[in-house]
């Protein structure tokens, strides 16, 4: 049997949280090295393992993949998390594309300037509740399911989540004016805790 799947990263959230978040939705366990120093992730990148001497990194199936989108595609891929055919992939693609879009914004507001907190921190629930949200929250009203594409779970339901409680952290009534978002963020959760 294959070892379980490391990741290589920073001790933090960042690029590897969304992996992360894919690899337990898929129900798969992993390793983790945790650089705590610039040194250990140095090291790392003398060991000639990293394609582009970035980070994240993960192991799996005898490859040490890089770049966020190609790891969170193969893992997609490879656990059933990424539609039937072309066109459900397609759908998928559209979906996590707009939340990496709202989810680099939340990622890179803390680096904002302390004059600019305030403003940016509009822009970002400006955009999730007026451009995006939306979106997510017609898709369910229109299909009339629980998840965004073909009647079951995948990659793009699970970065929706994701990024709602990264939202949620911003200002935890965000979801006020999108019901079938609460209800969809309440049994994934409890789908969630069940496992
Ligand atoms: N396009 C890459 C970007 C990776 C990236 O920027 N990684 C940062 C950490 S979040 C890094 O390794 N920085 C260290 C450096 O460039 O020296 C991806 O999406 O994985």
């Amino acid at each position: 049997m294959a070892g379980k799947p490391k990741l290589y990263y920073f001790n933090g959230r960042g690029r590897m949280e969304t992996i992360r978040w894919l690899l337990a939705a898929a129900g798969v366990e992993f390793e983790e090295e945790l650089f705590e120093t610039r040194e250990e992730f140095e090291k790392l990148i003398k060991g000639g393992t990293l394609m582009y001497e970035q980070v994240p990194m993960v192991e799996i199936d005898g490859m040490n993949l890089v770049e966020t989108r190609a790891i969170l595609r193969y893992i997609a891929a490879k656990y059933d998390l990424y539609g039937r055919n072309l066109k459900e992939q397609a759908w998928i693609d559209m979906y996590v594309e707009g939340l990496k879009d709202l989810s680099d914004m939340i990622m890179f507001f803390p680096l904002s300037l302390p004059e600019e907190k305030e403003m940016n921190l509009d822009f970002i629930l400006e955009r999730a509740t007026k451009r995006f949200f939306p979106v997510y929250e017609k898709a369910l009203r229109e299909h009339g399911q629980d998840f965004l594409v073909g009647n079951r779970l995948s990659w793009a339901d699970i970065q929706l989540l994701e990024v709602i409680l990264m939202v949620e952290e911003c200002k935890p009534s965000v979801l006020s004016g999108f019901p079938l978002l609460q209800v969809m963020l309440s049994q994934q959760l409890l789908r969630t805790a069940g496992e």
